[in-house]
């Protein structure tokens, strides 16, 4: 790796042991770790085990990685046993011309069009959930989110109610993103697939399950004559590409495997944040429920509610920029390319992390607070395009960033009319870096009814 004449060589990470390189502090404590990076510079070299390995934090240089994805860099890294298990060749797993097939076939699923039929749901399945709730009790924010969100995904996409298939789902995809998980932390990382580890056993036996009950709706959805649910999985049984043949079963069962795990964990967690951070930060809170009760008053909120609650969903958005669920992002370098003026050899690998870069000072003031109106108005303009990359960007970007936002919109405004949460001041919630940011512990929260702003 070289840099253009005049520029000084891309600083190098201390630390590195010989044949493991940067692992253990990586394994350690990996926000910590990017975070240093970023203090080193821009362009940062640095090593995992044998890969050589560079870390880019300046929006510019991220934006020119985003924008040459399937071009100068490559989504051809491994993924890990774990993850490549589960969804096989979903879309997320995937690139070059079969990734397009399978975008180009499921880009209608997320058209706005469809996403205000899926609002519905979302409301719907957030009053039953307050259904079972009371005032004064305490209840884990983390569990609860993470179940909303859940059905919703299952309900979205597979027409799946909570009673039935969506619990056997539920209950093996915990014990599959827990292992997932724990391979992510580096833990398992490096022992080959071939060994079955206790965690990889039970990896499989709650992958059996799953397929189980998805092969099962899969074949009576195709056997229906009739109406059928409109969900995610009828759309792309319909879906055809450009020489007209749909997708196999076996593609249908990773796409859908795909889209859940994309889909539930990452909002639900999204949530969890956002609720710790409106408790600590009470001007807020107050300022989103007023826009709620003037927006939508004691009606089930709507689709057509969501482009009004502009500061509901900058709520959202600066939750994202605070706890981004997927806080680290790796590709690699496709050919010889320049990155920042620095010279970057072809099969490095190049690293992001949303983490890092969103706590930057210089793009956020005073970073680690929690100001929703850095996302209105004006206040914008200040703001490097790929400063805040939540959702990564370019060719890939994800596909269900306008569902994520929609959903978390509408379940705050939709709880906001019944509840105010409470949360413990001294308790201390630390961020979990698995597969995603997780809160790394329960999140007790008491539910009070709101009071007139
Ligand atoms: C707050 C919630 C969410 C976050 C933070 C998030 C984040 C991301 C990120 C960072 C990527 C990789 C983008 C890239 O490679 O440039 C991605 C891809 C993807 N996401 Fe999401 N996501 C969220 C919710 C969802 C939901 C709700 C769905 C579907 C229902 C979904 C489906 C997907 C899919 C299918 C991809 C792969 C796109 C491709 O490779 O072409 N995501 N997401």
């Amino acid at each position: 790796m070289t840099s253009a004449p005049g520029k000084p060589p891309i600083p190098v990470m201390p630390g590195g042991l010989p044949g493991i390189g940067h692992l253990p502090r990586f394994a350690r404590d990996p926000l910590s770790f990017f975070t240093a990076l970023r203090e080193r510079g821009d362009i940062v070299r640095w090593r995992l085990g044998n890969m050589d390995s560079v870390f880019v934090a300046h929006p510019d240089d991220i934006q020119s990685v985003f924008l040459n994805v399937e071009k100068t860099f490559s989504m051809d890294v491994d993924s890990g046993y774990a993850f490549t298990l589960f969804a096989g060749q979903g879309i997320i797993n995937t690139h070059g011309e079969f990734w397009r097939r399978q975008r180009k076939m499921m880009q209608p699923g997320m058209h706005p069009r469809r996403i205000a039929g899926y609002a519905d749901t979302m409301v719907t399945l957030t009053e039953q959930m307050l259904q079972g709730w009371r005032p004064g009790e305490t209840r884990d924010i983390r569990v609860e989110m993470l179940a909303l969100t859940q059905r919703i995904a299952a309900k979205t996409l597979f027409g799946a109610d909570v009673s039935g298939d969506a619990a056997t789902v539920g209950d093996a995809l915990d014990v599959a993103s827990r292992e997932i998980g724990a391979e992510f932390r580096g833990v398992t990382m490096f022992i080959p697939p071939s060994v079955p580890t206790p965690g990889r056993r039970r990896l499989k036996a709650a992958i059996g399950q799953v397929e189980q009950v998805l092969y099962r709706i899969i074949a009576e959805r195709k056997a229906a004559t009739g109406d059928r649910p409109d969900d995610m999985l009828s759309m792309l049984i319909d879906a055809r590409d450009d020489d007209g043949q749909p997708m196999s079963d076996k593609q249908l069962r990773d796409e859908t495997m795909t889209l859940y795990i994309a889909g539930h964990e990452t909002t639900g967690n999204t949530l969890v944040w956002a609720y710790q951070l409106l408790a600590r930060n009470p001007h807020v809170y107050e300022r989103m429920i007023q826009e709620i009760t003037e927006v939508v008053g004691n009606r089930p909120p709507e689709m057509s509610d969501y482009v009004a609650l502009r500061y509901t969903e900058a709520v959202v958005k600066e939750t994202l920029r605070l706890y981004p669920p997927a806080w680290l992002f790796q590709v690699k370098a496709a050919a010889d390319v320049t990155l920042g003026g620095h010279a970057i050899a072809r099969d490095t690998n190049v690293w992001m992390s949303q983490w890092a870069t969103h706590r930057d000072p210089r793009w956020f003031d005073t970073p680690d607070a929690f100001r929703p109106e850095r996302f209105l108005g004006d206040n914008l303009a200040t703001m490097p395009t790929y400063a805040w990359f939540p959702f990564g960007g370019g060719p890939h970007v994800c596909l269900g960033n306008r569902f994520a936002l929609v959903e978390a919109v509408l379940i705050l405004a939709t709880i906001a009319q019944r509840y105010r949460l409470d949360l413990d001041p001294d308790l201390v919630i630390t961020p979990q870096p698995l597969l995603t940011l997780q809160p790394g512990r329960d999140v007790p929260m008491r539910l009070h009814r709101p009071t007139a702003a």
